[in-house]
């Protein structure tokens, strides 16, 4: 089945949907050494994958076997509706692209005369017309005449990416897109692959930065070899950590279990720097009534604040999980 939509370089074509990557037991090994091992996952159209995890995880690996550069070890997989095997190699390049963590321009040409190249390089049609509409997309149509060597660091990723849209691709794969940008230049980026999202463009993102991540992605893959964990940002918080309300006083409680303990969604405390912090099952119920308690008891209540747990702090408990088992 397929849906209309606007393509990345904004000319509407059909967007499939269902699975754009299914990966079952997915193994590559270089001699002894594994890269990764028994991944399994699936990405639909349309979203926004990201796939973090530590230096030497087996992140890039992924991308380049995903992207036919390499054959896997062991296991299956699909992309772009297509098995991944040697046979399918042209047809599942022509539906993907790659944008490497170094773009890899020509540095002596102008901006559209290394596009120009790449376009002729894959063969593509209406070179003109995908140039334009590429630059158009990553906002670089004025700076269509500079030589490479001219732009930043930022402005290059750009010229990266158009490259990587000049096939009209189904599935982008983006590997640390943002690597050595400053702030600025990667807030360009993160828009540039907002906008590509809401143009139905797939997109697998592998990054180091969690904020980025939690920003972009739909939904995560934890790495460190093996797939530790996969879901939405807010998932992966909940099924790590668990709800606490942090309850700060003037002055400490005179009798705390008399005060806490039984209120609605409150499952139990114990007394911290500021104040308490109290388990609960849901702090929106269990707000009102805490405060109603502590106030009611007669206690100045400074601040009621929930539990927030970032994407970073769940990469660390698992990364942290894995270097402690590596100890042991
Ligand atoms: N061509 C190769 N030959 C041998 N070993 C390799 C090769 N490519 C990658 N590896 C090894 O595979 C493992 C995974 O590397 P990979 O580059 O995929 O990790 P990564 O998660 O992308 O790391 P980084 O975040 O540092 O880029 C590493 O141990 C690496 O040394």
């Amino acid at each position: 089945m397929t849906v209309e939509s606007d393509s990345a370089a904004t000319r509407t074509r059909a967007v499939p949907t269902g699975p754009a990557i299914v990966v079952d037991g997915l193994t590559k090994r270089f001699g002894q050494r594994t890269a990764f091992a028994d991944v399994t996952f699936s990405v639909d159209y349309g979203e926004v994958f990201g796939f973090l995890g530590p230096n030497g995880a087996g992140k890039t690996t992924t991308v380049r076997t995903l992207g036919t550069l390499l054959a896997p070890s062991a296991g299956t997989a699909t992309v772009a509706g297509l098995p991944l095997t040697e046979a399918n190699g042209v047809a599942i390049r022509s539906r993907i692209a790659v944008m490497p963590e170094q773009p890899g321009l020509y540095l002596r040409l102008s901006v559209a005369e290394n596009l120009d190249f790449f376009a002729g390089l894959y063969e593509l049609d209406d070179r003109r017309g995908r140039i334009e509409r590429a630059l158009r997309a990553v906002n670089l149509l004025d700076r269509a005449d500079d030589p490479c060597r001219s732009l930043s660091k930022g402005l290059r990723q750009r010229v990266g990416l158009a490259r990587a849209l000049l096939s009209d691709p189904q599935i982008l794969f983006l590997d640390e897109p943002t690597s050595g940008l400053d702030p600025l230049a990667a807030r360009d980026v993160h828009d540039l692959v907002d906008g590509l999202r809401r143009r139905g463009v797939t997109i697998f993102l592998t990054t180091h930065r969690l904020a980025e991540a939690e920003a972009l992605c739909d939904r995560v893959g934890i790495m460190n070899t093996t797939l530790r964990t996969i879901g939405r940002p807010d998932e992966l918080r909940e099924r790590l950590f668990a709800k606490t309300l942090q309850v700060a006083t003037a002055a400490p409680l005179a009798d705390p279990d008399r005060v806490l303990v039984g209120l609605p969604g409150v499952e139990g405390w114990h007394a911290s720097e500021q104040g308490y912090v109290l388990a609960v099952t849901d702090p929106d119920l269990a707000a009102p009534a805490v405060a109603r308690a502590v106030i009611g008891a007669g206690a100045d209540l400074l601040a009621l604040t929930p539990s927030r747990h970032s994407l970073e702090d769940v990469y660390l408990q698992l990364i942290d999980e894995d270097v402690e088992a590596q100890a042991r």
